[in-house]
């Protein structure tokens, strides 16, 4: 783990594949999943660093590739969904998805039940659960503990993780380092070094995949220790790197909304 991460440098040239997490990376952080929104700024400039590293871009996200499409829409770039459960190898291909247990449905009924509040959101994308407490910080350690009970009724091979204001069930194969590499081993991204960009707990596995493929690791506002070795403070900061790198817009991102600005 590195204590101490860089601020992020300008990349030399070379034959880059960019992996990105979506929520706290290219977009702000909103109360609700569905409260955030992609402006067209964002989309042209995944769409041209998309074209300028030859297709070697994916994005790497604990949402579903369904709910990533919807936010791109009409984008439809390489996707690990469901923090690698999920993957859409070429853009506009079909999605290999794992399967989900018949009782996490009735799991996800009991804990919406028992935090019966509004301001509560329990999110159910398929095999991975989420429950999402940022309207309700004082539930989160209740919700917490539902889902760790939750976990001990699946079957073996699960697991709970801290999300970014609340908390996820899913399987133990979900994890960003495995669909980093699914990626590597395959064209366009085989043979070039990686770049991944994130802001999260679960982020973190990537990291350390990125380093040990010798690539560049970025932690987006990091908040305590990190195997990132670089940081950038916040999701303008992201973006501004990505286009001071790889595109050539200059834009802020804001919640549900982008606006242009000067270059950095
Ligand atoms: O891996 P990511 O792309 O960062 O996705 C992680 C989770 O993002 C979404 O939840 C988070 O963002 C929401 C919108 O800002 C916010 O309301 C929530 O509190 C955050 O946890 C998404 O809903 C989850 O499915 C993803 O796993």
């Amino acid at each position: 783990m590195n204590l101490q991460p860089e601020l992020t440098p300008r990349l030399p040239e070379g034959r880059w594949a960019l992996f990105l997490d979506i929520d706290g990376t290219l977009l702000e952080h909103a109360a609700h999943p569905d409260a955030v929104s992609v402006s067209e700024e964002l989309r042209l400039l995944l769409q041209t660093i998309e074209r300028r590293l030859d297709g070697a871009l994916a994005f790497i996200t604990g949402r579903s590739v369904a709910a990533v499409d919807r936010l791109f829409d009409p984008l439809k770039l390489r996707t690990a969904g469901l923090y690698g459960l999920e993957h859409r190898l070429a853009p506009g291909g079909p999605v290999e998805a794992a399967d989900e247990p018949a009782d996490m449905a009735a799991l996800a009924d009991e804990i919406e039940l028992e935090l019966a509040s509004q301001a509560v959101y329990v999110e159910r994308k398929g095999p991975v659960l989420a429950v999402h407490t940022r309207a309700a910080p004082h539930l989160l350690a209740r919700a917490t503990k539902l889902v760790e009970q939750a976990l001990e009724r699946l079957p073996k091979g699960y697991r709970v993780i801290a999300g970014n204001a609340g908390v996820e069930l899913m399987p133990l194969e979900a994890a960003k380092g495995a669909a980093i590499r699914r990626f590597m081993d395959i064209p366009p991204f085989a043979g070039r070094r990686p770049v991944f960009l994130g802001d999260d707990t679960s982020d973190e596995n990537g990291f350390e995949t990125t380093n040990a493929a010798g690539g560049i690791s970025i932690r987006i506002k990091p908040r305590g220790p990190t195997a990132a070795r670089h940081v950038i403070a916040d999701v303008t900061g992201a973006i501004g790197w990505l286009q001071a790198n790889f595109g050539n817009l200059a834009i802020e991102t804001g919640r549900g909304e982008a606006r242009r600005s000067r270059g950095p």
